[in-house]
């Protein structure tokens, strides 16, 4: 608990100061005001977290993929057996999987988390090996973990984070694997939106509608067990916020869960951006948001799964996906589509020109030349 205290002491909003001028250098930039939609949001976004404007190129990039199991599978809530969680581990640590492929085009490195697999893997200098538990308990029945396994899962996300950082990440990339879990997900996004499970649950790595139907019945099981049906209170005091976003986030999360919560936390800790993936990552920021508020100032949502849970998520956080191309994978790929954005809109306010600077006619139409 005091590690995590720790890093949320640390965590404060986006520089205000470092964002006016992000924006007022954007306008100097030859281009029309505005031309560059979002992207322009997102420079701004990089210098508010740096706390200088430009921001630094956010290169190079870290992805970890924190990988676990669930109980709730057995409910029959995914058309995958749980192995696959294991086999696809080993996949990333041999480098055949997606998020292989994309991290390698963007230039990325990947680190394989087991936080949480149910089965023991074998060991390999490309697997990190922090294992909290073998899977969580059947979260429809009771809690998912106990107060201790939740911590020790954001614990494993806060170090994995800020040794990537200590390394020289300076941009941090939030994946998972997990049979199972957008079940998870979905009672996440319904205990800390407050929407219907019905809203937010959707086919995840393939169910039909009869699987569909089950999984919506065991999400509303969950949260009525756990007593999380009711939006979370207005907290009175951070410590009764806190505790009571600890104890959702242990009640029907996953521990990849837990431990995206702390890579996000201490992500917004170090002033490091963290691009969030889909609707696993997305539910983690929900709880990282319940924590600590200033934190979502330090993500960048990379894209909008095709599961209806994550735009619910993502504009609960105020958060606008770059990238929409329907992708339900996780593993991190669709924030690795969306890194090579984020370095560009940062490389626009290093590299380009003023109208100043480059003698081109303001929009005043007054030659600019020094
Ligand atoms: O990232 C997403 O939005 C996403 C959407 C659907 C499925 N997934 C992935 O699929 C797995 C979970 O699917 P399921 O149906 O077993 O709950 C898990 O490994 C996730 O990474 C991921
Ligand atoms: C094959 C497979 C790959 C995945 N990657 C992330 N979730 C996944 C789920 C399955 C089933």
């Amino acid at each position: 608990m005091e590690a995590l205290e720790r890093t949320l002491a640390a965590i404060g909003p986006a520089d205000a100061g470092a964002m006016a001028r992000a924006r007022a250098h954007q306008d100097r930039l030859t281009k029309p005001r505005g031309a560059l939609g979002e992207l322009e949001d997102v420079a701004v976004r990089l210098a508010g977290i740096a706390g200088v404007c430009p921001p630094p190129l956010p290169v190079p990039a870290a992805l970890a993929i924190f990988a676990a199991d669930h109980g709730v599978h057995a409910h029959g809530v995914s058309r995958w057996p749980q192995e696959v969680t294991a086999q696809m581990v080993a996949n990333f640590v041999a480098g055949g999987a997606v998020a292989n492929a994309f991290a390698a085009h963007a230039g990325a490195s990947v680190t394989v988390v087991d936080v949480g697999v149910a089965s023991d893997l074998p060991e390999s200098p490309r697997l990190l090996a922090r294992k909290v538990a073998y899977g969580t308990a059947d979260l429809s029945r009771g809690p998912a973990m106990s107060a201790e396994q939740a911590l020790a899962a954001v614990g494993v996300g806060v170090r994995v984070a800020l040794d990537l950082v200590d390394a020289g990440a300076a941009c941090l990339v939030a994946g998972d694997m997990g049979i199972a879990n957008t079940t998870a997900s979905a009672a996440l996004i319904c205990a800390f939106t407050g929407r219907d499970a019905a809203e937010v649950t959707g086919g995840g790595a393939g169910a039909d509608a009869g699987s569909l139907a089950r999984k919506i019945e065991i999400v509303r099981r969950g949260l009525e067990v756990n007593g999380v049906t009711a939006p979370p209170p207005a907290p009175e005091g951070p410590d009764r916020g806190r505790r009571e976003a600890l104890r959702r986030l242990a009640a029907v999360g996953g521990l990849e869960h837990a431990a995206i919560t702390g890579f996000v936390l201490a992500a917004a800790a170090s002033r490091v951006p963290v691009i969030l993936d889909g609707v696993i990552a997305g539910a983690a920021a929900l709880a990282a948001a319940a924590l600590a508020p200033a934190a979502v100032d330090h993500c960048v949502a990379g894209h909008r799964s095709a599961e209806p849970g994550h735009a619910i998520t993502l504009g609960h956080l105020g958060l606008r996906p770059l990238v929409d191309l329907e992708l339900r994978l996780g593993e991190g790929t669709g924030a690795l589509l969306a890194y090579p954005l984020v370095g560009a809109a940062v490389r626009v306010m290093h590299e380009v020109a003023t109208f100043d600077s480059a003698g081109v006619t303001g929009k005043d139409g007054a030659g600019r030349t020094s």
